[in-house]
């Protein structure tokens, strides 16, 4: 597996940035509107392919996020998202979230840390039913 990217929830896109960007050095590698969920990415990174932090910005968020809400997930890239995904399940892990769409699975630590497997090499799948699921507080 290989270390793909932190994601945290921010509530004011241009402050996150000014602190990661401005202030702390990191630059932008990509960024991507979802309108239909309602949410920006914007991706970090200390050079272009190294490991990233996500920003997820929520248009609609109106209050500070509550303790712990912030942090999204850890994500990793795996060669075989079914085999990683099926190993996973046979040594008592809950997949929260099946690779139904060969692309993208969740599961959670025993401490409940949301974590993102995607499969190396493949697109990634159209965000909207992210977004129907994130918004139904199921992550
Ligand atoms: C691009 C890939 O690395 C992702 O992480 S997209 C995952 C997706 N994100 C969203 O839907 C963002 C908006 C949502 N309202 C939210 O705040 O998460 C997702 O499945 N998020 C759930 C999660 O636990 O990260
Ligand atoms: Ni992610």
């Amino acid at each position: 597996m290989q270390y793909l990217h932190t994601m945290i929830r921010v509530r004011d896109l241009n402050a996150a940035l000014r602190f990661f960007c401005d202030q702390l050095g990191l630059v932008e590698t990509r960024r991507k509107d979802h309108d239909q969920g309602r949410f920006t990415l914007v991706f970090l990174a200390t050079e272009p392919g190294a490991p990233e932090i996500e920003l997820t910005y929520n248009w609609d968020q109106q209050e500070p996020y509550s303790e712990g809400r912030n942090f999204g997930h850890l994500a990793y890239a795996v060669d075989d998202i079914y085999a990683t995904c099926q190993k996973l399940l046979d040594s008592g892990v809950a997949i929260l979230r099946p690779p139904r769409d060969g692309h993208m699975a969740f599961v959670r630590s025993p401490d409940q840390i949301s974590v993102e497997l995607l499969q190396r090499g493949a697109p990634l799948p159209p965000a909207e039913p992210w977004a129907s699921m994130a918004n139904q507080g199921t992550w």
